[in-house]
């Protein structure tokens, strides 16, 4: 399989995807420190599992190759291992560790792990205080002594939500955007992107559109390729109308891009709308699975780049989604399939466990969450293939099928 990355649609034949398979950052959810952590339950890690392999499996069986994360960042370490003390050093000083000696105690623990794999599921499972033996000294903090309900027993919180891979970064064409992301809990995720950018030896030479350093929020469910030219983007709870605009002066004045063209869709604020992939997806060339609140006038947002290198040009646009989507994709008449058919409340249920947020594999065959019946009666009747996940466990943590994945490579239509 060629090197580098190649997505310029969001339904061409998925030739390349990367995963993440849950790990032990599943098991290190206390209840009370969800919300923070942004997980709305404690799944049983087993079950999750097989879920998340039958997903991979569905996939490979449709000649999908599948890339686990935790391995491409454990393939730079073997390949470059500086890399790994150079991660080290960031993860540890961005983990939140409390105290002055625990840095180092839980510094040389990591360490010690040498099989790179290992090492990099551990960074991503987090450290509870029971694993470390701290000597009793000055520079000990009362934190790491103290294990009362208000008090965390953790020392480095897990990563519970990396399985949702479509959002720490975004292809888009033959780059990427390496994202800061919304928030705290999450942006330690798009370390691993770094890494992979940065020394593998498939990926290091891509272009970077975005940095996560960067100074507004921006994360992968925003982001939708319509076409080669043409990038839909969410001004969500989780993407700043700012960081789009860092975006296309990264994305139109470099010469590895075709984009020419980003539609800025104001979304609403919430958490069932968190990214643009929670309100529509494309599943054909001609249809959109989508949540019904997103009917009626939307507020779009057209930038296209201006006269002068750096210059880009705003444009307010007024319209139903429908109209939007036909004049962003060229089709005539686009389909519009809202989750939940017609019916309130199966909409708000279906759309709560990500009854519109499919992955296409090809035009017109798209993954779905098993437990959305309701949407996925109405996808069938609509001549859709649907490759139907589990998603009893999976769904605890508010993300669908695309959320689950990162096309790295998919055929052009
Ligand atoms: N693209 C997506 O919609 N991703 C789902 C992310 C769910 C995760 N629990 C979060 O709140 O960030």
């Amino acid at each position: 399989m060629t090197k580098g990355l190649h997505v310029s649609s969001e339904i061409g034949q998925l030739k390349k995807v990367c995963l993440h398979r849950p790990g032990e950052e599943l098991l290190n959810l206390p209840p009370f420190e969800l919300e923070r952590l942004l997980f709305d339950d404690v799944p049983f890690l087993e079950v999750a599992q097989e879920e998340h392999d039958t997903f991979a499996q569905i996939l490979r069986d449709q000649g999908v190759e599948v890339l686990y994360l935790e391995k491409l960042v454990a393939e730079v370490f073997d390949a470059v291992p500086s890399a790994r003390d150079e991660f080290l050093d960031q993860y540890i000083a961005e983990a939140g560790i409390k105290g002055q000696e625990m840095p180092k105690v839980v510094r040389e623990k990591l360490d010690s792990i040498k099989d790179n794999l290992e090492f990099v599921q551990k960074t991503m499972a987090g450290l509870t205080k029971a694993e470390v033996e701290l000597p009793l000294v000055s520079s000990t903090t009362l934190d790491s002594l103290v294990n009362t309900e208000s008090e965390s027993d953790l020392i480095i919180d897990p990563m519970p939500n990396l399985y949702f891979t479509r959002d720490p970064f975004a292809v888009i064409g033959n780059g990427v955007n390496l994202n800061r992301m919304y928030s705290v809990t999450r942006n330690r995720e798009t370390l691993y992107g770094k890494y992979i950018f940065k020394y593998h030896p498939d990926y290091k030479d891509v272009s970077l559109y975005f940095r996560r350093d960067a100074a507004f929020h921006t994360e992968g469910g925003d982001v939708l390729n319509i076409n080669e030219h043409t990038l839909a983007v969410g001004i969500s709870q989780r993407t700043q109308a700012a960081a789009i605009d860092v975006m296309a002066q990264n994305i139109f004045w470099n010469s590895d891009s075709k984009v020419d063209r980003i539609l800025a869709f104001d979304i609403p604020n919430n958490r069932a709308m968190m990214h643009l992939d929670t309100v529509f997806t494309q599943i054909d060339v001609d249809k959109f699975t989508i949540h019904p609140a997103i009917m009626g006038t939307l507020k779009v947002y057209e930038l296209t780049p201006g006269a002068n290198p750096g210059d880009v040009k705003i444009r307010e646009i007024c319209d139903t989604l429908e109209h939007i989507l036909e004049d962003a994709t060229g089709v005539d008449q686009i389909k519009l399939i809202k989750c939940g058919g017609g019916d309130p409340i199966a909409a708000a249920r279906e759309q709560w466990n990500d009854g519109s947020n499919t992955l296409a594999v090809a035009p017109g065959k798209i993954c779905v969450y098993a437990r959305n019946t309701v949407t996925n009666d109405v996808l069938y009747k609509e001549g859709l293939d649907l490759l139907v996940v589990p998603s009893a466990e999976l769904s605890r943590g508010r993300g669908g099928p695309r959320c689950m994945s990162m096309p790295f490579w998919r055929e052009d239509i």
